[in-house]
């Protein structure tokens, strides 16, 4: 019989492996007549098997995993092999992630518009399902909540208003987060970690209990980990950080905008390559509130791919002059920072967030 499982956390060369619920109790059956009395361990801690190692097979928080081997007295185990990954992302490292989960305040931070437009297009740049929810709505007034639900129904997102600190709201949120892997991000200070706090009640469900005993808690390592819900969803939390960086390429951002969407979804464009500035008959141009974060966004996005431009100019004359002069140490780029990704994986990653002082040190990032 195999055994599957999900891999909540990684440290090291150790994987954090929760077994599939139906299979902790089937396996019961198989287990020597002495252990039979105690429970199956939910969590192997296991190694990645050597074959897996030679053909390059990394093992990510999320994957879908075969554990073989089990020693169940002693919890461990060894991964065999790793099922393909529906999605993928590099920052923070999660497969099979199914959404990502804006978490907002609607005060204290006072909720800025454009910084929210800002993740929300660096949100949708993933391309995972974008879910949007604005925490601390007891400061708010009856006034400003609504304000903002008609607000952002016209940005095309129907957010979720919710208090952890006056558990309003929560029930409906926590029906959006059963059964899939959920990424939660947003600025510092909006009540994530009270969130997650308030969620995943019992402290035993994290693999943070499990960190500890391995001496690195949940906060000092920059390796992402997944948080059960008692709903089977699995929460994953980052570093508050304040401005994402938009790596998007010009002519890609205007499909991060559901406003620009729904209109490309009614009309074309003259041009086919209509960047839906000052083009003629532009179907996207209008009358929307967010066309003008569209704009803002659009310039730092020409601006930021001339710069790549140059700078993979420059790289290509360092690299042909070295060559002549036979030189050994010829400058040569960072590929992940410096060198815009390719189409696929940008759209796949949140890569370049800015992330808060206090995180970064603490993450080692
Ligand atoms: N009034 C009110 N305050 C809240 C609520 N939720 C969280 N807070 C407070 O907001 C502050 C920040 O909460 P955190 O959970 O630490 O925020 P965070 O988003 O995890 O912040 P970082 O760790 O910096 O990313 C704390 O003082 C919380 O007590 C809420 O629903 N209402
Ligand atoms: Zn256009």
């Amino acid at each position: 019989m195999q055994l599957w499982g999900i891999v909540l956390a990684v440290q090291a060369n150790y994987y954090h492996v929760q077994l599939d619920a139906a299979q902790r109790s089937a396996d019961n059956d198989d287990l020597p007549a002495a252990t039979c009395k105690l429970p199956v361990p939910q969590m192997l801690l296991c190694t990645r098997r050597s074959r897996l190692k030679k053909i390059g097979q990394r093992v990510m928080v999320g994957d879908r995993v075969e554990v073989v081997e089990p020693d169940w007295d002693g919890g461990r185990g060894a991964i065999a092999q790793v099922l393909p990954r529906r999605s993928e992302l590099d920052r923070p490292p999660v497969a099979n992630a199914d959404q990502l989960l804006l978490v907002f305040a609607m005060v204290e931070p006072t909720l800025d518009p454009h910084q929210l437009s800002h993740f929300l297009v660096k949100a949708e740049t993933t391309q995972l399902q974008v879910c949007l929810c604005l925490n601390k709505s007891d400061l708010a007034s009856a006034d400003e909540r609504e304000h903002w639900q008609k607000r952002l129904q016209q940005w095309g997102y129907t957010p979720f208003l919710i208090s952890v600190h006056q558990t309003l709201g929560l029930i409906d949120l926590g029906a959006q987060l059963g059964d899939r892997i959920t990424i939660v991000s947003g600025p510092s200070g909006v009540g994530k970690s009270s969130l997650i706090n308030r969620l995943v009640p019992s402290s035993d469900l994290r693999v943070a209990s499990v960190s500890g005993k391995l001496g690195r808690g949940r906060h000092t390592t920059r390796h992402v980990e997944l948080f059960e819900l008692p709903t089977g969803g699995l929460l994953a939390d980052t570093p508050g950080f304040n401005q994402p960086d938009l790596d998007c390429a010009p002519e890609d951002l205007a499909n991060y905008f559901p406003e620009a969407r729904a209109r490309l979804a009614m009309a074309s464009c003259q041009f086919s390559n209509c960047l839906h500035k000052d083009e003629p008959n532009c179907a996207v141009r209008g009358d929307w509130e967010r066309y003008e974060h569209y704009l803002h966004f659009l310039e730092e996005s020409i601006v930021r791919q001339e710069a790549l431009n140059k700078l993979s100019n420059s790289e290509s004359t360092l690299k042909r002059k070295s060559d002549r002069a036979g030189e050994q140490y010829e400058p040569k780029l960072e590929t992940k920072k410096y060198r815009r990704p390719s189409r696929r994986v940008q759209q796949q990653t949140l890569q370049g967030m800015r992330y808060d002082l206090k995180d970064a040190s603490l993450d080692g990032d």
